[in-house]
């Protein structure tokens, strides 16, 4: 039987999830599949069905995303994408991709989409870049910070979860409109990011809520204890400071906790704790992919954002998924800001859909894209030029897997 596809509704909601527990080879309990109800956003859903069965689907949250410069943009957070077993390597994701960007493209949406890959190897050929990394960050006990560390003499706090949720709240909606990578917020987001039942836990205890005056920092605790005493882990969830010394009492807390062996966080990959450390090889680190970014919209994308520096270059675009991006376009940086038009000249540069995704927020240097063949110099000088006013002035972090 010949597959269709089309947008989802309230009703589909059960088997939408039934769909997503198949593909991601789990099993969410009825209490849930109520939390992902304020989220699911049936208009913005697609489902592709075999008949009457829906055997593959994916849809897209209405978030803001930091972008370098520009503050929040909207962008189209792309999840629940999934194909159940037995009906993979059929076309069906390429479809459901092919619907979701011209359907955004043909409504005029969002510039911009951004997703986390459950594999890495799936979305390149979509056009998404890899545009942000993050770190895992393992830091035992004690470690010590170099002699001219200020960590303030504000009293930190554990509160509970009701107390510190008006806090984290603020301190977060302060610092997003600079922060490359962070999302908006809505209600059930928050609460979808901190649900906290037993099965939300993985073993590990419930969240700990620490507040300082201008922070906060969210953990569980993994019970260790040894032979030679205990050695138990710290896994960060979050942590957010208006300023470096709160950054730095916040760790300084955190890695002082009695009883604690290790402290564990998926940081930004630019995170300070390296520096912090009289001896930064007490903090180990491996780096793995965040944020992979598809600009829907190429020309109306590039203006978004803002830039390092001023370049008039000519970029040969190629974009094979979402043809109306591909052609010549005149880039003008002007005192940060980007205009983009279609002009017939000569290319400085050739590069794809996906290497300006990867740049786009200012992580991903073009130099480095071109190294790997993703991208093509004409002028001599132009990628160094280009990969100069892309770059952002730190690391794009996206604390949430949505
Ligand atoms: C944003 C998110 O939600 S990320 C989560 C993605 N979902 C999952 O990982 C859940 C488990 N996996 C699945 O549900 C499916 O395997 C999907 C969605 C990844 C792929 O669905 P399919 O319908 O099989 O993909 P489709 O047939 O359209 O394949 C398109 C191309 O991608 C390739 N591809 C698909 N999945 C993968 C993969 N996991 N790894 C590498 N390549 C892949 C195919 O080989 C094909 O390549 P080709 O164009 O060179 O022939």
């Amino acid at each position: 039987m010949a597959l269709t596809h089309r947008t989802l509704t309230h009703d589909d909601l059960p088997r939408f999830q039934r769909m997503v527990d198949a593909a991601f080879l789990g099993e969410t309990p009825d209490e849930g599949a109520e939390r992902y109800r304020e989220l699911f956003e049936p208009d913005r859903s697609l489902g592709v069905f075999d008949g009457d069965e829906l055997i593959g689907g994916g849809g897209a949250q209405t978030r803001d995303l930091t972008v370098p410069g520009g503050g929040p943009r909207p962008v189209a957070a792309v999840t629940s994408v999934g194909v159940k077993p037995g009906h993979r390597r059929r076309g069906v994701l390429t479809r459901l991709m092919r619907a979701q960007l011209h359907g955004l493209h043909d409504e005029g949406r969002e510039a911009v989409a951004a997703l986390w890959a459950s594999e890495a190897s799936i979305y390149g050929r979509f056009g998404y870049g890899l545009a942000a990394e993050f770190t895992r960050l393992s830091v035992p006990k004690n470690a010590a910070f170099h002699a001219g560390v200020s960590t303030g003499d504000a009293r930190l706090r554990e509160v509970s979860r009701d107390e510190a949720m008006p806090h984290l709240k603020a301190v977060y909606e302060e610092l997003r409109p600079t922060r490359t990578g962070w999302l908006s917020r809505t209600e059930p987001s928050w609460a979808h990011q901190f649900a906290d039942e037993e099965r939300d836990r993985g073993g590990l205890s419930s969240y700990r809520w620490v507040l300082h005056p201008d922070g906060y920092a969210v953990y569980r605790v993994k019970q260790d204890w040894q032979e030679r005493g205990p050695r138990c882990e710290l896994h960060v969830r979050e942590m957010a400071a208006r300023t470096p010394e709160a950054h730095a009492a916040l760790y300084r807390y955190l890695l002082d906790v009695d009883l604690m062996g290790e402290l564990k966080f998926f940081t930004a990959s630019d995170d300070p704790i390296t520096h912090l450390l009289g001896d930064p090889r007490l903090a180990l680190r491996t780096r793995s992919d965040s944020l992979w970014v598809r600009l829907v919209d190429v020309d109306r994308a590039l203006a978004q954002r803002r830039y390092g520096s001023d370049v008039d270059l000519v970029l040969e675009v190629s974009d094979d998924f979402c043809p109306w991006n591909a052609g010549r376009v005149r880039l003008v940086i002007e005192g940060g800001e980007a205009n983009a038009r279609r002009v017939d000249d000569a290319p400085d540069v050739r590069l794809d859909a996906q290497a300006l995704g990867a740049a786009y927020l200012g992580g991903t240097r073009l130099t480095s894209l071109a190294r790997a063949q993703r991208v093509r110099e004409v002028t001599p000088g132009a990628v160094a030029a280009l990969s100069h006013a892309f770059l952002g002035d730190h690391e794009p972090h996206c604390p949430e897997v949505f």
